[in-house]
């Protein structure tokens, strides 16, 4: 499997329609058959990107002390603040009942990786879990911008594919997005001893899809991604990183909303691509920071089947639903 490249230059500023139909085609026709793709030549710049990575540097390399005031919740209702290494496990586990059990056995096998979850200041249920401003003076400006930097590139993604999908209205998935309801992680793997992930003692992030509508994945250049082949099921492909490029997926909630058109294929990060990023006699992996961006539609958005993605030989497959209440049906597991 090949991880299909789509071009973004000048999407955002050409008045070609030709080209922007073809553009939306190879966009669609990547998440038909994959799920997953690369986007080049988007219009974040590099110097944004490279200055986002320095502050999560900055945010992770503070003392435990320091990042604890900003604990992330206790529960699963909000997703928001600092998660300390253990404290969260992506699972494709449903809520059984017996929660309690259930959590307990998925955490036999530890993700070792600390997180900074970030969401829209307008997101009243959602409150953000920011610092004391002194302890890292300038983050939430810059992360705040950033978010929002983000929430646009995302929207420019979600025009291109209404257009692939032939929508009269290109806008018809973004503005189902006011952009309050998507989320920011900042991921930080720690060093683990290769053996261990070998040996599956602990885990860096599990097989999971993603719940949203899509995933926006910046990675710096440790590499350890990989994704399912979609006609191999059972085998997962390296997605190694490319500096600059947006690794995109559709989500749990875009491929119902496309009546499975659009696949949300299952990802995991395990060992790091090269060995080189292996090190010492320990054989330590190195630290890996990664970016996820999830776009996700409004809590009231009614998701249902896309127009174009059904016809009388393909009925809608599914009920319409909320989104919150898709979430509320996917989140109680996570913590
Ligand atoms: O860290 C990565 O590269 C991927 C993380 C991921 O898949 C997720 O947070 O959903
Ligand atoms: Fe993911």
């Amino acid at each position: 499997m090949e991880l299909p490249v789509v071009d973004f230059s000048s999407w955002h500023d050409s008045q070609d329609g030709a080209y922007r139909q073809r553009v939306a085609q190879e966009l669609v026709d990547a998440c038909q058959r994959v799920g997953f793709v690369r986007i080049t030549n988007h219009s974040l710049p590099e110097a944004t990107l490279n200055e986002a990575f320095g502050w999560m540097e900055r945010l992770f390399a503070l003392p435990e002390e320091e990042k604890m005031k900003a604990p992330h919740p206790a529960g699963w209702a909000v997703h928001r603040g600092y998660s300390w290494p253990g404290l969260e496990k992506v699972s494709q586990t449903l809520s059984t009942g017996n929660d309690e059990e259930v959590r307990k056995k998925l955490r036999e096998v530890p993700d070792v990786k600390e997180v900074y979850d970030i969401g829209s200041d307008n997101n009243a249920s959602q409150p953000n879990q920011w610092l004391p401003d002194d302890i890292l003076s300038g983050f939430r400006d810059f992360i705040t911008s950033f978010y929002w930097d983000c929430d646009r590139v995302g929207k420019e993604v979600l025009q291109a594919l209404a257009i692939g999908l032939n929508l009269e209205d290109e806008n018809y998935l973004s503005k189902k997005h006011s952009g309050n309801d998507n989320q920011l992680r900042l991921l930080h793997y720690l060093p683990v001893p290769a053996q261990d992930l070998e040996e599956e003692r602990v885990s860096r992030c599990a097989a999971h899809t993603d719940w949203s509508s899509i995933t926006m994945l910046f990675q710096d250049d440790c590499g350890g991604l990989e994704v399912e082949d979609i006609s191999h099921p059972g085998t997962f492909v390296p997605v190694p990183p490319v500096k600059n490029s947006i690794i995109m997926n559709v989500g749990d909630l875009l491929q119902r909303w496309s009546n499975d058109r659009l696949r949300s294929t299952n990802h995991r990060v395990s060992l790091p691509g090269l060995s080189d990023r292996i090190e010492g006699p320990g054989r330590m992996t190195r630290e890996r920071y990664s970016i996820p961006y999830f776009m996700s539609p409004d809590d009231d958005a009614v998701i249902e089947c896309i127009p174009s993605c059904m016809s009388e030989e393909e009925p809608a497959k599914y009920e319409p639903i909320t989104r919150a209440n898709y979430n509320k049906m996917r989140a109680s597991m996570m913590y």
